[in-house]
């Protein structure tokens, strides 16, 4: 046993979900006329109703106490002051100084990081006016019109993420295009899109070692180089967005087209970071500080507030009631929202790579389930896909539903349509519907006698599947941050309740690894024989047929 699952409060928790378990959340509502009063929370222009979950007021205390039990605020205190929390890696973890918008001096090894910071937000601005304004000229003097963001994981995801959700502030002829996969067919297909005169390659790596992201580079480079004949040409049309500056330099890249970001910011956080220089250069840097200053605020409300006014705090805790009392294995993140599309697959790496752990701090295997899957697609579409699950299949799924009031289309009543869905989903989601009034709509439809029995269980929902409501007032650069740094601190919560480290990422090692060693083993004719049989099996069938082309 650990010393979470035998504290009392954990304990008292289990008891608890006996007692909650049996509950409808239809009997709460009737019972209870303030439910939502007193369980929704508001933040600028977030609100967030969790009123619809499997909860009572005692839930919720319990789950509070919980927090409390585990230390999370002085956690949170020790990311803020800049403390080695990630102790795997021996660093601290410091992604909310890169939105200091207070400017308030943060210590790593006793140095203040924030002028370093600031500095490179300084050069990030005149670099995409420059870029922007057409001050900035490719090798043949024309401007630029197309950014190439080559990057992997949180190298990627993040300015893939922004760039689309923010779409409504891009700059109308600037196009952004995004190559992660090593995949030859991303690059290629990119490539097709662009001209070498007016392209400019973002390479995006907090490493500068990532295989993909360096493959990808050198044929973009050699791509490049096939028109230009020039190396002295490279330095108008490449920059790198890295913490490496030796690996910049033997890439080619001149160091003056190097935007720096440090050790104690995790790649999957790094979107305030130089990697989101291609956000910047496509929504302008004002919008994209206006995007810093969205987080700033959701980080000052999640280290300031109270747990039970704390809106991260408080979807953590609801996330830990699903995941550990529930059993609950997923939680899908729905955004009504097109130009979000994006969000929840960047929330997969997002979560799932901070809390896919099954050792705690010390090194101990957890003897309870830690970090969600992560899953989703914008409403409407997840609704004609897989809700049909969420509605009446076996699994017990959480949900996030998230939309906002005005949209940047206001056209005809498509928005009013959209978010009578998205108020619908929750709401049927909650009731389900009974024997009882599936029968009464099939007589009023006409049916009767055995032809209605037979029907009758197929059109039941049980209901009582749980939902937060996020309703914000628009997407915009603000908005978004905050919303962002909503999640990202919900993962942290989670995290310390779990005693994790949230933000190591060894789990990504092993096949890095294998994939290295398999790569020689694809030359030649030669038998490959030391696998197990099925790798063997494989690769051999790959090298014989490979030879039949
Ligand atoms: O920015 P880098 O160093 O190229 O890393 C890319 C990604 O690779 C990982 O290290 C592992 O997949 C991620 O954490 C990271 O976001």
């Amino acid at each position: 046993m650990s010393r979470l699952t035998e504290s009392e409060v954990w304990k008292a928790l289990q008891e608890h979900y006996r007692q909650i378990e049996p509950l409808h959340m239809r009997d709460l509502f009737a019972k209870d006329p303030g439910r939502f009063e007193k369980f929704h929370l508001q933040f600028n222009d977030i609100l967030v109703d969790y009123s619809k979950n499997r909860i009572t007021e005692e839930t919720m205390q319990l789950l509070y106490a919980l927090a409390r039990e585990v230390q999370l605020d002085r956690w949170i205190e020790r990311m803020f002051s800049g403390e080695k929390i990630n102790v795997t890696e021996n660093r601290a973890v410091l992604h909310v100084a890169l939105r200091n918008r207070a400017n308030r001096p943060i210590y790593v090894d006793g140095r203040d990081v924030m002028p370093e910071v600031n500095a490179v937000l300084a050069h990030m601005r005149e670099f995409t006016e420059a870029v922007r304004s057409g001050r900035w000229r490719g090798y043949t003097g024309k401007a630029i019109t197309d950014i190439v963001n080559i990057g992997i994981g949180g190298s990627d995801l993040g300015p893939v993420m922004v760039t689309e959700a923010l779409k409504p502030y891009g700059k109308p002829d600037l196009r952004v295009h995004f190559v992660s996969n090593v995949d030859g067919t991303h690059i290629v297909e990119t490539l097709k899109q662009v001209h070498p005169e007016t392209t400019l390659f973002s390479i995006a790596s907090k490493t500068f070692t990532t295989q993909e992201t360096l493959v990808n580079a050198h044929t973009a480079r050699d791509w490049f180089l096939r028109y230009a004949h020039d190396e002295a040409a490279v330095a108008k049309h490449f920059v790198a967005l890295s913490t490496n500056e030796k690996e910049v330099v033997k890439f080619g890249i001149d160091p003056k087209n190097m935007f720096v970001f440090w050790d104690w910011v995790g790649g999957r956080y790094s979107l305030w970071s130089a990697i989101g220089l291609s956000i910047a250069l496509y929504i302008g840097m004002d919008n994209f500080e206006e995007l810093l200053t969205g987080a700033f605020e959701m980080d000052e409300h999640f280290r300031h507030t109270p747990f039970e006014q704390n809106i991260p705090v408080t979807l953590g805790l609801l996330g830990i009631w699903y995941n550990n009392f529930f059993g609950a294995q997923t939680h899908a993140i729905l955004p009504y929202d097109q130009y979000m599309h994006r969000f929840p697959a960047y929330f997969q790496q997002g979560d799932m790579e901070s809390n896919g752990k099954r050792v705690d701090r010390d090194g101990h295997v957890v003897d309870y389930s830690t970090g969600p899957i992560i899953w989703g697609e914008p409403g409407t579409n997840g609704q004609h896909a897989f809700y049909q699950l969420i509605h009446q299949g076996t699994k017990l799924i959480p949900c996030d539903f998230i939309a906002p009031i005005e949209t940047h289309n206001p056209i005809g009543e498509h928005h009013k349509i959209l978010l009578s869905n998205f108020f619908a989903q929750t709401e049927a989601l909650m009731r389900g519907k009974t024997e009882e009034e599936v029968r009464k709509e099939l007589e009023a439809a006409g049916m009767s006698g055995e032809a209605l029995e037979k029907l009758v269980p197929h059109k039941v929902f049980p209901g009582n599947r749980p939902t937060n409501s996020i309703l914000v007032q628009k997407i915009t650069p603000r908005t978004l941050g905050s919303l962002i740094a909503m999640y990202e601190h919900k993962i942290f919560t989670q995290g310390v309740i779990w005693n994790i480290n949230s933000f190591d990422q060894w789990g990504v090692e092993l096949g890095k690894q294998l994939a290295k060693a398999i790569l020689p083993e694809l030359e030649g004719t030669q038998e490959v024989t030391g696998h197990d049989s099925s790798t063997n099996g494989l690769i051999n069938h790959y090298k014989r047929h490979r030879l039949r082309e």
